[in-house]
């Protein structure tokens, strides 16, 4: 049953996003054909608590088990967020934590997301403040699930070279070999130190192709996941076929650099999603 309230962004083109006021949490990003940029479950669950399956969840004050907290993914995506401001086409949402909720989290904070649409392109800022009087941990991601027409027709470049953790093989610590990381299996890996700009490449995508170019500002990390069959089989809100409509590349502060943030001190960082449509699967690279 659906009965969060949604803020919907649109552009003068016909673009539309639309941001649910619990979680903070990106929903959708269509273009003006309708078509889907941002993947949202078609067995997601809108009740809270229940974290989204899909768009953008937040994950603070925690990524994944990175931290103290026994939730996983921290638990801002389970919460109600205020809006502070709105227009056509950006809103800004805040949430505040008073350090109480959480024994294993006591730091009190201010946690604000602003989201602005524009044709082909959609920013997304996140930014907190350190409400407390001391140094506060924290690890955090821009859970991005992207539309794709099938996950087989999915490369993503820009991760060569890089270190990864291999979340499907006890966190161990490997070298990406690939030009570009196709799918064929489980993947979930932690990338260190991933460069500020990373390309989703679908073939398939309708028009003939799409890539999706990340741009990240403040996030030394990047997390690829998608859970194939088996996995996906496990989790009610996503099971077959969705888990080939959805890649997840978010851009994170996990494990390069550890934070802690001074008392009164804020911490910003951003993504920039840019859509390349029918242009074939390079869009402007060397793939
Ligand atoms: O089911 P959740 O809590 O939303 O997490 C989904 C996935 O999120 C990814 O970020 C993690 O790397 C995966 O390990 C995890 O399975």
């Amino acid at each position: 049953m659906e009965s969060l309230e949604r803020i919907t962004l649109k552009t003068q083109a016909g673009q539309t996003a639309e941001v649910s006021t619990y979680a903070g949490h990106l929903l959708t990003w269509r273009n003006e054909e309708k078509q889907d940029y941002i993947f949202l479950s078609k067995n997601a669950v809108f009740q809270p608590p229940k974290a989204i399956r899909g768009g953008v969840p937040i994950c603070f004050p925690q990524f994944s088990n990175f931290g103290r907290l026994t939730q996983q993914h921290g638990f801002v995506r389970n919460k109600p967020w205020k809006v502070l401001e709105q227009s056509a086409w950006s809103v800004t949402l805040s949430l505040s934590y008073d350090g109480t909720e959480f024994p294993d989290y006591t730091h009190p904070f201010e946690l604000r997301t602003r989201i602005e649409l524009c044709d082909d392109n959609l920013e997304q800022h996140l930014e907190v403040t350190n409400t407390g009087s001391g140094p506060m941990p924290f690890t955090a991601a821009l859970h991005t699930y992207y539309a794709v027409s099938d996950i087989a027709n999915v490369q993503v470049e820009g991760l060569q070279g890089l270190t990864f953790l291999d979340s499907t093989d006890g966190r161990l610590e490997k070298r990406e070999e690939a030009e570009a990381v196709a799918f064929t299996g489980e993947v979930d890996r932690i990338y260190l130190r991933a460069p500020d700009v990373i390309k989703i490449h679908d073939s398939g995508a309708p028009g003939g192709a799409r890539t999706y170019e990340v741009r990240k500002r403040g996030f030394p990390d990047a997390v690829l996941w998608n859970p194939a069959a088996e996995r996906a089989a496990a989790m009610s809100d996503l099971g077959d076929p969705e888990w080939r409509r959805m890649v997840c590349l978010e851009p994170g502060l996990v494990v390069s650099e550890p934070v802690e943030l001074a008392a009164g001190a804020t911490w910003t960082a951003a993504q920039s999603l840019r859509v390349h449509r029918g242009v074939g699967p390079s869009a402007g690279s060397a793939l």
